[in-house]
Order: structure tokens, then C-alpha cells, then sequence
């Protein structure tokens, strides 16, 4: 069976989406990849993949419990096509010594320019115009009131990480005054940064970039919605469990929340009955802020590059869980004196780092 794929790491896709074309990100990374529901072998000369054990997985949106590692002990790798890693339990990826790696440096403008549009948008009543037209109320202005000028807006971000810095980007021209509240952020210029009250409370677009995790769970819920100008506009292009969508519904309904722009919700898709559907002077799109051809291109270029990476023991930046496995391999090497932690550091392909690789990471085996 090892013959079959000439001992190169053998990844599979458990989401289906990514499957089909990734055949050239595998030949690139020299790894193979099959789409594991298919149970279909994706490159020439490796029919019979399919029979042995993946070496790692790649997922989009599948939830990565203890469970499901549990019942594939071959993963020494789990790749995330994304940014975020919240659908990955990394505490128990870390006791079992597997790596979890994501693509942090791939959609930056996307998903800035997608928060732009929605201020923009939101700002100009754009979709709600072109309803209006649509249903032939084309002189029903008054629906559309009131409109403020973006220049005397402030505009309010909530984490100021990659995309966040993007935002304010390209914002700037657009609006009077920004300022964010991020605890771990350093100065940014023409940037106040502030605590998160102090965000709420003087935002007039308040707009979410940040990791949805235990602790931001709802970060948006009933008090924080109460803390915000009724005139305001939330925008969020980050994760849908960051903000309680009942609760942001009911205070669109009564007012106390002029209108909200949305790329990203609890439930994806939504069910019928999900009350944001059927708010006021609501934007949602489809989860589509990170999606270009080209940002499409590097996700998979990228997630097969780094986990092949990872794979044959090389250092990578974006190596989300590094200090969890580096205190799992301290731990298991002081009891057993099984592992030992070791470095190896390769830059990437052609690609700068994006995060600085420091600490020690364990060498990954690959059998
Ligand atoms: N809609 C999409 O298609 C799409 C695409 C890419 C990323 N995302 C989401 O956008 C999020 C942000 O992406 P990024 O690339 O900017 O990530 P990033 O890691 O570069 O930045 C996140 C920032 O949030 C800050 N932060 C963490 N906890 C915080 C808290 N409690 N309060 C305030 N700030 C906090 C961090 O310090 C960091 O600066 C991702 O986690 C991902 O979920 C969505
Ligand atoms: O799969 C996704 O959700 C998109 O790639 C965006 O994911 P991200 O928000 O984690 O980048």
C-alpha cells in the first residue's frame, strides 16, 4: 500500500468543495489529495488511495472534534481552508500531537473591500433602493430616511488584526473618525484605540474583526446591542457566533438599532425562520467576503503547501496550535522521554512569513 503513493503525505478533503481542483495545489506541494466522501482517488496513478490512511485532513466548515481525531489516528495534520480555526478543537488536537494549520494571508482585500462595500451600502441605502425600484415605489424616498454623510461618521472596529488594518485602509478617505478597540493591538496612526464600552458607545458603523472563540462568543448580544447609538450600523464579515442574532434582531425590529450589514450568521445557510432575514433595514450575504478566484487559488495553493510542509517536519508560520504542541511534546518527553522537541526552520515557497516562527515546535514524523 505505501507503494501506491511513493511514502508522500496523503491528505484528504472531508468538505467536497475544495475537491475537485486540487489536484494542482497536491502535484505543486507534492503531496496527494483525495476528497474523502468521493472516496475518489484525484491523482493520476493513485487509484487506490483511497484504502489507506490519510496522513492529515483538509476542512472547510466540517467540526473537528476529539471524536472525530479519535476515529482517524493517522492525522498528524489538520488544515483549515480559512482564516478562522474555531471549528477545530486545537486543545485536543495538542494532546494528540496533531498540528492544526490555517491560511491567514489569503483574502485580506476580499474581505475588506466586502466590510467596505457593506459600510458603503448600509450608508446609502443601496439595497434597500434597489428594492424600492423593484417593487415600483420608485419616488418612496421617505422609506429610505434618514441618510447621514459618512464624513461626520465614526467608525468603530472591533479587533484591528489583518483585515481590520485593511479596513482602515480603506476607509479612511470615506469617514470623519476611526477608532478600535483591540487588547492586544499596537498603536495604528490616525487610530484611538479604545476599551470596548468606549467602542460600543461612539461608533456610529461598529464593525467586527475578530476571532470568534469561548470568550467572544456573543461579544454582541442584548447589553452590548444597548450600549451602541440607535442610529448606528453593525457590521460583521468575521464569524456569526460573534454576534446573538435574536437579540440583534429584536432590537432591529424596535428601532434601537438602526441596521445591520452581515456576511456571516450563527446557521449557515439560515434556517426560514431565522429572524434576521426578516429584520429591517438588514444586509446579509452569503459568506462571500473572502472569495475571489485568485484569494480561491492561494487557499488551496497555500493549506496543501504548508501541511505537505508540516508533514516532512518543517517549521511553518501558521502553525495555529505551535505552543500547544510544543507543551505536549515537553510533557510527554519528561514522562516517557519520547519525544523530543527539535526546529527546523524553512521559509515557505516564495511566499514572506506573515507571523513570526519562534518558539520551538516539535518535529512532526511523518510514517
Ligand atoms: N467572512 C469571511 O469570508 C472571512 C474571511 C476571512 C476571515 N474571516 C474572519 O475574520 C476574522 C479576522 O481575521 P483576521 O485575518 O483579521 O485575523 P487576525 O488574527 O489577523 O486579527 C484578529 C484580531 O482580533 C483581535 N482580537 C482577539 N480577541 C479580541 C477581543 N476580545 N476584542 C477585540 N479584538 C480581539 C486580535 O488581537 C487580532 O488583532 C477571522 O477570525 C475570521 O473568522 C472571515
Ligand atoms: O471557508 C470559509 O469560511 C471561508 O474560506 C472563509 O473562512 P475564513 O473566514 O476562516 O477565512
Amino acid at each position: 500500500m505505501q507503494d501506491v503513493n511513493s511514502g508522500q503525505p496523503l491528505l484528504e478533503v472531508l468538505d467536497s468543495s475544495y475537491g475537485s481542483v486540487d489536484v494542482e495545489a497536491a502535484a505543486a506541494a507534492s503531496v496527494y489529495i483525495r476528497v474523502r466522501d468521493a472516496r475518489e482517488a484525484r491523482t493520476e496513478g493513485d487509484e487506490n488511495a483511497s484504502i489507506i490512511p490519510a496522513d492529515g485532513v483538509l476542512v472547510q466548515y466540517a467540526n473537528i472534534t476529539a471524536e472525530v481525531m479519535d476515529a482517524n489516528p493517522t492525522w498528524k495534520v489538520i488544515g483549515r481552508y480559512g482564516v478562522g480555526v474555531d471549528t477545530i478543537d486545537l486543545a485536543a488536537a495538542s494532546a494528540r500531537s496533531i498540528a492544526v494549520v490555517n491560511v491567514p494571508d489569503y483574502c485580506e482585500e476580499e474581505v475588506a473591500t466586502h466590510a467596505a462595500a457593506l459600510v458603503l451600502d448600509a450608508n446609502r441605502r443601496i439595497t434597500a433602493a434597489d428594492a424600492l425600484v423593484r417593487r415600483g415605489e420608485w419616488a418612496d424616498w421617505a422609506q429610505l430616511r434618514p441618510i447621514a454623510p459618512l464624513s461626520t461618521a465614526t467608525l468603530s472596529l472591533i479587533g484591528v488584526g489583518r483585515i481590520g488594518r485593511e479596513v482602515i485602509r480603506l476607509m479612511r478617505p470615506f469617514v470623519g473618525r476611526i477608532i478600535a478597540h483591540d487588547p492586544y493591538a499596537g498603536a495604528i496612526e490616525g487610530v484611538e484605540l479604545v476599551d470596548l464600552d468606549t467602542a460600543l458607545a461612539e461608533g456610529d458603523v461598529v464593525s467586527l474583526h475578530l476571532p470568534l472563540s469561548a470568550a467572544t462568543h456573543h461579544l454582541i448580544g442584548a447589553d452590548a446591542i444597548a450600549r451602541m447609538k440607535p442610529t448606528a450600523t453593525l457590521v460583521n464579515v468575521s464569524r456569526g457566533g460573534l454576534v446573538d442574532g435574536a437579540a440583534l434582531a429584536a432590537a432591529l425590529h424596535d428601532g434601537r438599532l438602526a441596521s445591520a450589514a452581515l456576511d456571516v450568521l450563527e446557521t449557515e445557510p439560515p434556517a426560514a425562520d431565522d429572524p434576521l432575514l426578516a429584520a429591517p433595514n438588514t444586509i446579509i450575504t452569503n459568506h462571500l467576503a473572502w472569495y475571489s478566484e485568485a484569494s480561491e487559488q492561494r487557499l488551496r495553493a497555500r493549506l496543501a503547501e504548508r501541511c505537505a510542509a508540516v508533514l516532512r517536519g518543517r517549521d511553518i508560520p501558521s502553525l495555529v496550535n505551535r505552543q500547544g504542541l510544543a507543551d505536549a511534546a515537553g510533557a510527554a518527553s519528561s514522562e516517557a522521554g519520547r519525544h523530543a522537541a527539535s526546529v527546523t526552520t524553512e521559509t515557505i515557497g516564495a511566499e514572506a512569513p506573515t507571523e513570526p516562527a519562534t518558539a520551538a515546535v516539535p518535529t512532526l514524523e511523518h510514517s
